[in-house]
Formats: structure tokens, C-alpha cells, sequence
């Protein structure tokens, strides 16, 4: 199971989740709270997990990025926004290099 799953899987159970009873679903508890919430929720975890890089065991960072990652998931279900469209973004990336796109950035 854990060799194969994927950021798609997640995104599959979180869709899922979103329809489940609330009482039994801490996914579809958080949707229930709103987009600040969910956005919150990912802000404390990006936290936690700056916590875990910088002074964590590398236990802690694959617990805290996990928490962070299922988060996320949440929060572009909050928005509608998919895993595609993020994948896609990324694929348009790929066609220059970081330090060249940040070059070609207007000047402030
Ligand atoms: N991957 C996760 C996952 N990672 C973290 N969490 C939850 O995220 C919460 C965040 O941790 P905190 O310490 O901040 O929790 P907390 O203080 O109780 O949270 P709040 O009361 O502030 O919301 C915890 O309750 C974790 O259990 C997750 N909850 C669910 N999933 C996945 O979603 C699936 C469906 O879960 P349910 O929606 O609960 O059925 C699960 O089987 C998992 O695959």
C-alpha cells in the first residue's frame, strides 16, 4: 500500500471524506469550518514542519510534512482547486529554471 500511494490517493480520500458524516470524519469537520479554517490548519502544520526541519529527528519531519501535505489537500478541496491544475502549473515550470524565471522577475 504505502509503495504505491500518491498525493492522488490522498486527494481521492479527502473528496471522499468531504461527504461523510461529520461526526466521523475529521476531513469533512474541518471542510465544514470553512476555507479560513482549513487555511489556518495549514499554516500551523507549515509551521510545525519548519519546526521539525530545522530541530526535528527526521521521524518528526515525516509526521509534521505528512500533516502538512494532507492539509493542503484539504484546503484545494476547500477552494476547488485540483491536484491536475496543480500538476499542470508545475509542468509549465519545468520549461525554465528557478533562477531563471526569478532573472526575468520585473524589478520593484
Ligand atoms: N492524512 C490525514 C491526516 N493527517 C493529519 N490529520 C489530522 O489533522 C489533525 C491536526 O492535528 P492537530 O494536532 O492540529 O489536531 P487538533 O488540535 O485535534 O485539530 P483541530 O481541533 O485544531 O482541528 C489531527 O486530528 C490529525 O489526525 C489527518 N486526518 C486525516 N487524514 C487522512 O484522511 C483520511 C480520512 O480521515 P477522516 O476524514 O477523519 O475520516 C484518513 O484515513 C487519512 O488518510
Amino acid at each position: 500500500m504505502s509503495d504505491s500511494f500518491s498525493l492522488a490517493d490522498l486527494e481521492a480520500i479527502v473528496a471522499a471524506r468531504a461527504s461523510a458524516d461529520a461526526g466521523a470524519s475529521y476531513t469533512r469537520s474541518l471542510l465544514d469550518k470553512g476555507v479560513a479554517k482549513c487555511a489556518q490548519k495549514l499554516g500551523e502544520e507549515a509551521v510545525e514542519t519548519v519546526i521539525a526541519a530545522v530541530s526535528g529527528s527526521e521521524k518528526d519531519l515525516v509526521g509534521e510534512a505528512s500533516d502538512l501535505l494532507y492539509h493542503l489537500m484539504v484546503v484545494l478541496k476547500a477552494r476547488g482547486v485540483s491536484l491536475a491544475d496543480i500538476h499542470a502549473e508545475l509542468a509549465r515550470r519545468t520549461a525554465q529554471s528557478g533562477l531563471a524565471e526569478k532573472a526575468a522577475r520585473p524589478t520593484a
